[in-house]
């Protein structure tokens, strides 16, 4: 017989009855000798306060009960569970220190590698459990076989709500998720891999801004210039006018993305730090961030150009509401800049320590072909999320060796880290942290390697992405010929959304 419903049941009666008795006895104490007079505002506080506590721990404990039954019931096992935090309220501390420090991603890879690669915790004040995996088997499950189980998770739609609107493809699910895919579609097929030329028109404005021959001392921010880079390619596939920041940018430009940034930077904290933040309102959200992609989307609507395939006018063409349109505009920004940014940033970092790959890649430029080799260890969407939309199971994970399905009750978030999976030792082999392009010459990993996310809702702009990436590399890497990094402190990664530096990444470069 399964042992782990019984001693759920046996803690939960026992603790309850345990709690009550003390509570009880706490208050009658307090008002018959510690405090014997009328009852005071502060004894009934103190009431107040002794129940609600004696509530949560019943509840959580009967959703403790609740599950083990269930899970027993669906003959699964339970995933470890991070020992002596039975409330979450350490699992909350814990984080909010790693991300005070930088150190979160490192800190759930040590856990997970402690944990056996599945576990289960609280996260206080939620009384159902969480799930974290960074299980090959259990992201194929989730993510492309049983992907109608799993929604984006509500926190994360709540979080992003005031910058991108109730139409965009990153907060919708079902029917709706399904029709905003079919309408951006047609824009990452027609235009993207065809126009290599415009690609490269913004690739060779970023040269203009690098260092030249008479100025081979010059030390540059890599990472500021891809971001540009990113939103004046985006821009002008996307809009048919660039917002040429590389180049001569109009203060409308400006302005939209000091907004977009400012926005990008508060939804990140909303979807951090969850229901925490979205106890209130952010008003000055809600006017920048779809203020600006509205006024974009509103402008467009008088200008159509007649010889380009413009996916704003496409967009328009289907008829579909101004508010939708604007959601959409808004999400493509959000979903391109930072990620590809985050990309390119991440493989020139590597690139500026290690010459010998460059030496390599130079001679090799020819066949370089799209990939972006450090999508491995450092994958721009680093940590991610699903919300199970009904019962449901995982295929490993529970028992004590881990090997077990697990049961996941509906509204249970589960977490994957891609960041810590494509770090997996067990997966790439001992040199997994290691930059090592080569790697990619003899592997062909699918479910292991996942920057793109996989299953019906993989990464719609993935072509575009690796396009932009592997112009940029190629250019850089013809015209110059060392690039040495140039920061004395330690590289260090910050989360928000997508993984950035938190120093950007300053090199020298020297041309070709
Ligand atoms: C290296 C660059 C990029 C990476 C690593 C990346 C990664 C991802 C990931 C992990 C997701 C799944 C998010 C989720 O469902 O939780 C995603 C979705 C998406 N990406 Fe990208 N992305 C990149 C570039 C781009 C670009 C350049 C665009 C557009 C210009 C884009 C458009 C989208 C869209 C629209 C979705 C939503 C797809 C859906 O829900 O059906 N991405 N991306």
């Amino acid at each position: 017989m399964d042992t782990q419903p019984v001693k759920a049941a046996t803690r939960l009666y026992f603790t309850t009855a345990a709690t009550t008795a003390l509570t009880a006895a706490a208050f009658i104490i307090d008002v018959t000798y510690i405090r014997p007079s009328q009852l005071s505002s502060k004894q009934i506080w103190f009431g107040l306060l002794l129940g609600v506590a004696a509530l949560y721990t019943h509840v959580s404990l009967r959703a403790d009960y609740i599950y083990y039954r269930r899970m027993a019931k669906h003959g699964c096992a339970p995933p470890k569970r991070i020992p002596d935090d039975p409330t979450g309220i350490r699992w909350i501390l814990s984080i909010a220190t790693a991300i005070k420090q930088n150190s979160l991603l490192e800190r759930i890879s040590q856990l997970l590698l402690e944990m056996g690669h599945t576990f289960q915790h609280r996260i206080f004040p939620e009384w159902n459990i969480s799930i974290s995996t960074d299980e090959p088997e259990n992201l194929k499950t989730v993510l492309a076989t049983r992907f109608d189980d799993w929604d984006i998770p509500r926190h994360r739609v709540r979080g992003f709500h005031p910058v991108l609107g109730y139409h965009s493809i990153f907060t919708v699910n079902g029917p709706e998720w399904q029709h905003a895919r079919a309408t951006l579609r047609p824009a990452f097929v027609r235009n993207q891999l065809a126009d290599l030329e415009r690609f490269d028109l913004h690739a060779r404005k970023l040269l203009a801004k690098l260092p030249s021959r008479n100025d081979a001392q010059a030390v540059v921010d890599l990472q500021d210039l891809f971001s540009r880079l990113m939103v004046d390619t985006t821009s002008d596939f996307m809009f048919g006018q660039s917002t040429d920041l590389l180049g001569s940018a109009d203060a409308d430009s400006l302005t939209f993305v000091k907004y977009f940034d400012a926005s990008m930077h508060k939804i990140a904290r909303r979807a951090r730090l969850g229901w925490l933040t979205q106890l209130q309102g952010d008003k000055e959200l809600d006017e920048q961030g779809q203020g600006a992609a509205g006024a974009a989307a509103e402008e467009k609507k008088d200008q159509k150009e007649e010889n380009r395939y413009v996916f704003l006018d496409r967009l328009i063409d289907t008829g579909e509401p101004d508010d939708v349109v604007r959601d959409q505009v808004l999400s493509i920004f959000v979903a391109g800049r930072d990620t590809t940014t985050s990309a390119l940033t991440s493989l020139f970092l590597e690139l500026s320590q290690r010459p010998d790959v460059v030496h390599k890649l130079r001679d090799e430029i020819g066949a370089l072909g799209i990939e972006d080799p450090s999508s491995a260890s450092q994958p721009p969407v680093a940590l991610n999320s699903r919300e199970a939309i009904r019962d449901t199971v995982l295929p490993r994970g529970g028992g004590p060796s881990g090997e077990e399905p697990v049961f996941v009750p509906r509204g249970t978030i589960v977490r994957y880290q891609p960041w810590c999976m494509q770090r997996r030792k067990d997966l790439y082999g001992a040199d997994a942290e290691e930059f090592r392009p080569e790697r990619w010459e003899t592997i062909r990993p699918t479910y292991e390697y996942i920057p793109f996310n996989a299953g019906p809702r993989i990464c719609i702009g993935q072509q575009f992405a690796l396009t932009a990436i592997a112009m940029t590399t190629f250019r850089i890497l013809q015209a110059y010929q060392h690039i040495e990094r140039r920061d004395d402190r330690p590289p260090v990664r910050k989360l928000g959304i997508n993984l950035s530096m938190l120093h950007g990444c300053w090199v020298s470069m020297t041309p070709a």
